[in-house]
């Protein structure tokens, strides 16, 4: 688990350069078996964040808590073996060219003095796992970007880390790569119970890999939860970047929800069994995130104003993504449709 609390971030003034706060007073926070992804724009503090949870910088405020272990309270022996629990993926993959793809998801354990037949058959079951086991003698020139990668991604769990820091891990990968890296960091979380934060600039990768997001600006935690709970929250800046309105005429007949397109998602069958409206879809788009898919739908809700007031009120309750504006507009104004219901 990976908590942050109150962190701030100041680089001092040099010489031309005034100080800047990378980090403005951020709280995160990432469970177990969790995928975080931390999306902003460029110079919001991403990296430095991803510098900060194993305190490769070290936060002017605030306290960095890794797997129960605070940080920010070690000295240098004890941070050097908490680090090790703590495992780094890098766009540019620095990997050795000078060494054979065993040797160097093996580094890291050398480096911690593990015998050499254990490192040999950890290194070689680390890459089985991440599908090159045909490739322990190659060298990292012969691979593909993708398959640099999944050296990266043994050798960052050679150690057996909690937890697992990835900067841009796709960023230099064509997209088919980029699915099967995203895909593979997705089932090794499950499997090794790992604690993942995956920095990106580009929120497909967070639709594809992530269950929760942050979202930071300049410093600061704008955004943030799982995401079906951030698609459903009315005003999220990332709401809508996740999942986009569908085009398609507004108006005040026109109401718009976020639907889960699971059973467990009742919203539209409880709408039209406990209230006897008549629900058309006008548009809708709909998006795999993570493992689920939501759906944001336009809808025009019909019948006598009683009905399709208490059923917009059905919708403020169970469903709040919906748009306040047009639920206003059609329950105060109703339409010919629901006027022709109410003289009928
Ligand atoms: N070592 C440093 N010294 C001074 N300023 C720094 C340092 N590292 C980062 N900064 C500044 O802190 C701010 C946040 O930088 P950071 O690299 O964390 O952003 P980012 O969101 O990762 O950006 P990008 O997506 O472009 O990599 C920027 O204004 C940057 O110039």
């Amino acid at each position: 688990m990976i908590t942050l609390q109150h962190v701030s971030k100041t680089f001092p003034a040099r010489r031309r350069s005034p100080a800047v706060t990378a980090l403005d007073d951020v709280g995160l926070r990432v469970e177990r078996g969790q995928v975080m992804g931390v999306v902003g724009p460029s110079g919001s503090g991403k990296s430095t964040l991803a510098r900060i949870v194993n305190l490769l910088e070290r936060p002017s405020a605030g306290t960095v808590t890794v797997d129960g272990v605070e940080l920010t309270t070690l000295g240098a022996a004890e941070l050097d073996r908490a680090r090790r629990g703590i495992g780094m993926i890098f766009q540019q993959f620095n990997l050795l060219d000078s060494r054979t793809v065993l040797a160097n998801v093996e580094l890291p354990l050398e480096l911690a003095g593990v015998g050499r037949r254990e490192r040999r058959t950890r290194a070689a079951e680390l890459l089985e796992r991440v599908g090159l086991g045909d490739k322990l003698d190659a060298h990292p020139a012969q691979l593909s970007g993708g398959q640099r990668q999944r050296v990266g991604i043994a050798r960052a769990l050679a150690p057996r880390p909690k937890v697992l820091l990835c900067d841009e891990a796709t960023s230099a990968l064509d997209p088919v790569s980029t699915a099967s890296v995203l895909a593979l960091l997705r089932t090794l979380t499950e499997e090794l119970d790992l604690t993942t934060l995956l920095i990106t600039h580009e929120m497909d990768v967070v639709k594809r890999a992530c269950d929760h997001v942050t979202l930071l600006e300049s410093g600061r935690v704008v955004d943030s939860g799982a995401l079906g709970d951030v698609v459903r929250r009315p005003g999220s800046p990332l709401a809508t970047r996740l999942l986009p309105p569908p085009a398609a005429p507004g108006g005040e007949q026109v109401v718009e929800v976020v639907v889960g397109t699971t059973e467990h998602d009742t919203v539209l069958t409880d709408l039209i069994r406990l209230h006897d409206v008549h629900v058309a879809v006008l548009a809708g788009s709909v998006e795999t995130l993570g493992d689920q898919r939501f759906g944001r739908l336009q809808l025009r809700v019909d019948g006598t104003p009683g009905q399709v007031r208490a059923a917009l009120d059905h919708l403020a309750t169970h469903q709040p993504a919906v748009d306040d504006a047009a639920t206003g507009a059609l329950a105060d104004r109703p339409t010919d449709r629901t006027l022709e219901g109410a003289l009928a």
